[in-house]
């Protein structure tokens, strides 16, 4: 059982109703984000939902402080489908619909659902009987709090009775703050109380419920009892009212002065308790002159009396008034004790100095006249927001990275069988030739149905340029900008890096620099095919290039220097950089302190098929590109596809890329950790990873010790969310021979091919495909990644038997000349002059004709 909404026109019908403020949720027909924003701030209530017609519009609604949206089925249903509420909790969400429609939804519901009676729907036993098979199968497994709100109409007991029946989920009414009005209350129709109470029940032979008063941090004061006429009473008055059982109605503090401003009204989960949240004033709740019933504050609350009352009067030569007095003082002695904290180890240490730490802190608050309360708010508030800061500490404080704790001893995890991180083992002689072949695929991918999702993201950004993408970047990435695009110069303050950071990427460049200058093809070719005929070819920069930088799970600096160095060594004149913002819009530092190293033009602050489509066919503010490089997830590489498709664009783009992929070949000499390190480095990129062991004549004890490292490795992984559902996916192929290994690596053409074989050099020559090779113990896949000279950007599912990985080449083509003399054409022209006949093309036979008669004379 839960207690009744109200349902309001707009916000100003709050601050008119003074009785709905202290009741459940407010549910407001036509709010806007300015008008809710205020309503928030007037009434320091939370618990209002609101109406939003789009995903966009709700994003900024949650965002104001609106703790529940509400859509229509439809626009739910739109929003499923676009994957647009990704992360957005459920239980910030309710559908409102008729029952037949909300009978017929197949997505996974939220917690809340809204049967609209108003819209007439014909309450028949087989718009019920869907309606109850949906609740029952896709609400009730799943636990927690859910309900089905009656929206109250003409027929809203009908409804209520009818949907009660069926027995599915907990109901709610919601009473529409029109029939509040004291006209009606007069005329008998309704009563606040008894609305209040509709779906409470008590079991008390007397009537009355228990009630259950507790201050504004929901400390217990004490417990009464409550009837419909004090309930009534005490919402009409915003007063603490209750139902004395000998002497009737009992105005708090009427005499003793103690009163209480009413906050809240609530009832437990089985509607039999009520719970009354105040503001006590005077000496207390208790008639014994104690705050509580319960005797005296403890923790917090005491503190914070302590501190208020000292602050009030304490003696000028107290320490308390010392700090209050003296804000150096203070600042001092928080920094002191939060760095004794950060410091602190063990369980003792630890409570000890944060405790400190929360006194000064409270201090502060007091001394700038902030209460617990509005701390607790404000903690609510952010903890409401759907779109989130990345959490990173200032620069300042951020020097020292934090490493996962290993929370379990390495013998606890090598033995731990429930969760186990594993990947599935096939044998290579016991596997048919089928088997063989399936596990060489990838996962089959379906670009038609993601082509259909981004063409129209695509064709909107070709048509509003700017605008499309800011409203594309607020949709897919929950930011607002004011503008995409960042322009060279960039501003210094915005690449700001720690000098570790710095002198990582600075070395990182200098060696992807010197590997991808070697590769640029600075001489012309140069061949006199016969004497007087001479061929040559010479390389020339893509003018304009777009470099992708992926930003949705991870922020890639690294894939910046990939891209951006060799477009810079090979010469391109205009280089843009894509990538997604973060959580406040700003670009990510690293990123765009590589951007400026690389000279590039502009970034543009988008990801996913808006920042590719901007890319190629260019914005107000972002310059049309010849060429779009660079990794990504599914949209950004359909968006490439579709984007080189349309010949009205002339782009082109680098090659396909699909998710990371790593084939690690092991034998007996391999060290497990390190084998096992380098598959869960590729196994952390997604889920959708794919990691391969192909392990050499091991033995049964050799095999194990690398699959508890594994699982031990893995466990300890910031990440191990995602490494747990890429592993299972993966597998180790168990081989005799290395020449076995080689030859499956070969058909499989992996993205990175890593040999922890003995003498691995020996087996490059046998190396047939593979996007970048790991030769040795001591050649780990993430030097490729980030720093030791080779490109990152390789190509995946099994397109390294076509195509080589991003390279200087990548970014230029080439142009061949030639020039033959008197005597080469002399020479050549019957050949050539035969060849056109042969293909009846008589002007190009000409053309020789013409020159060679002259020539023949
Ligand atoms: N092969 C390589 O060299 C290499 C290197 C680095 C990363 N990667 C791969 O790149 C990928 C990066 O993917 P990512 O998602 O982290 O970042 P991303 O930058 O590729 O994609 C994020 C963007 O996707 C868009 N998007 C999200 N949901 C959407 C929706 N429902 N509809 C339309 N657009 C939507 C958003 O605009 C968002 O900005 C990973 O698969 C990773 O393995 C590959
Ligand atoms: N391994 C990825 C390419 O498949 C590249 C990368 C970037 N950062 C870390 N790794
Ligand atoms: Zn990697």
């Amino acid at each position: 059982m839960f207690i009744p909404s109200l349902n309001v026109a707009d916000p100003s019908q709050v601050a008119l109703k003074t009785s709905i403020g202290y009741l459940g949720s407010v549910i407001i027909e036509n709010a806007n984000v300015e008008s809710i924003k205020s309503l928030i701030q007037e009434t320091g209530s939370t618990l209002y939902w609101a109406k939003a017609e789009s995903v966009d519009q709700a994003v900024q609604l949650w965002d104001a402080g609106v703790y529940k949206v509400i859509f229509s089925v439809d626009t739910f249903s739109t929003a499923h489908a676009e994957n647009e509420l990704n992360g957005i909790p459920e239980e910030r969400i309710a559908v409102q619909g008729s029952v037949t429609q909300l009978g017929q939804l197949t997505q996974p519901l939220p917690s809340s659902l809204i049967v609209d009676t108003s819209v007439g729907d014909a309450l028949n036993t087989e718009a019920l009987h869907s309606f109850a098979k949906t609740v029952r199968s896709q609400l009730l497994p799943q636990g927690g709090e859910r309900r089905v709100i009656v929206n109250e109409g003409s027929d809203s007991l009908v409804t209520l009775e009818a949907i009660a029946k069926l027995n599915v989920v907990n109901l709610d009414v919601i009473i529409s703050a029109a029939h509040l009005t004291a006209q009606e209350e007069e005329q008998g129709k309704i009563n606040i109380g008894q609305a209040f109470l509709v779906t409470a029940t008590t079991d008390r032979a007397d009537g009355l419920f228990t009630t259950m008063v507790v201050d504004e941090r929901n400390t217990a004061l004490g417990l009464v009892y409550s009837s419909v006429k004090s309930v009534s009473e005490s919402l009409k008055t915003g007063q603490g009212v209750y139902q004395s059982r000998n002497r009737g109605l009992w105005y708090k503090g009427a005499t003793s002065g103690a009163t209480q401003s009413l906050i809240r009204v609530d009832y437990d989960c089985d509607g039999d308790a009520l719970r009354f949240v105040v503001k006590q004033h005077g000496t207390g709740f208790c008639h014994l002159n104690t705050r509580t019933c319960f005797g005296t504050d403890t923790g917090l609350s005491a503190l914070q009396s302590t501190l208020q009352s000292r602050k009030e009067n304490a003696p000028a030569s107290s320490y308390t008034a010392r700090l209050f007095n003296d804000p150096k003082l203070l600042r001092a002695k928080i920094m002191e004790e939060a760095e004794e904290l950060c410091d602190a180890t063990d369980k003792d240490e630890v409570a000890w100095e944060a405790a400190d730490l929360i006194y000064f802190a409270l201090t502060k608050c007091i001394s700038a006249g902030v209460s617990l309360e509005d701390v607790e708010k404000n903690l609510d508030k952010k903890a409401r927001k759907v779109t989130r800061r990345p959490g990173n500490a200032k620069p300042k404080w951020s020097e020292t990275t934090s490493v996962a704790t290993p929370d379990k001893k390495e013998e606890e995890l090598k033995k731990e069988e429930n969760g186990r991180i594993a990947m599935m083992t096939y044998d290579l002689k016991d596997i048919t030739a089928e088997k063989r072949s399936e596990l060489l695929l990838r996962p089959i991918i379906d670009s038609t149905e993601i082509i259909g999702r981004v063409t129209p993201i695509m064709k909107d950004v070709r048509q509003r340029g700017d605008a499309a993408l800011i409203d594309l970047t607020a949709k897919f990435d929950r930011v607002q900008l004011e503008c995409p695009t960042l322009k060279a110069p960039f501003d210094e303050k915005l690449m700001q890096l720690d000098p570790q950071t710095k002198a990582a990427i600075d070395q990182a460049y200098d060696n992807i620099f010197k590997f991808h200058d070697a590769q640029m093809d600075r001489d012309t070719l140069t061949v006199e095919t016969m004497p007087g005929v001479v061929c040559t070819r010479f390389a020339r920069p893509i003018e304009r290039v777009g470099l992708y930088v992926p930003g949705g799970t991870a922020v890639l600096p690294s894939t910046t220097l990939m891209l951006g160095i060799p477009a810079k060594v090979a010469g391109c004149s205009e280089i843009v950089i894509a990538t997604p913002p973060r959580p406040d819009g700003s670009v990510v530092p690293e990123v765009l302190y590589v951007a400026h190293k690389v000279g590039a033009s502009h970034v543009l602050l988008a990801g996913g098929a808006q920042a590719v489509a901007a890319m190629a066919y260019g914005t107000q503010t972002v310059p049309k590109v010849d060429k779009i490089c660079g990794p990504g997830n599914q949209y950004v590489t359909a968006a490439k596809m579709v984007a080189q498709n349309d010949t009205s664009c002339l782009v082109s783009i680098d090659m396909p890329a699909g998710p990371s992929e790593v084939l690690v070949i092991a034998d007996k000499t391999s060290n497990p950790a390190y084998t096992a390190s380098d598959l869960l480095s590729q196994a952390e990129h997604g889920v959708d990873s794919q990691v391969v062991l192909v392990a050499v004549d091991l033995t049964d004890a050799e095999l194990a010790a690398i699959e508890d490292q594994i699982h031990i490795q893995a466990s300890r992984l910031p990440r191990v969310d995602i490494v747990r559902q890429s592993i299972p996916k993966s597998y180790t192929l168990k081989v005799k021979t290395l020449d076995e290994a080689v030859s499956f690596s070969n058909d499989y053409a992996p993205e990175h091919l890593i040999l922890h074989n003995d003498k691995p050099e020996e087996l490059l020559p046998k190396i047939m495909h593979a996007g970048s090779v790991f030769v040795g113990q001591y050649s780990p896949e993430s030097c490729g990644d980030y720093a030791s000279g080779t490109n990152h950007t390789l190509p995946t599912y099994g397109y390294s038997r076509m195509y080589s990985g991003v390279n200087t080449l990548t970014f230029v083509k080439h142009i061949t000349s030639q020039q033959l003399t008197a005597d080469g054409l002399n020479r050549l022209g019957d050949t050539v002059m035969r060849l056109a006949e042969i293909e009846g093309l008589e002007a190009h036979r000409n053309a020789v004709a013409i020159r060679v008669a002259d020539l023949r004379k």
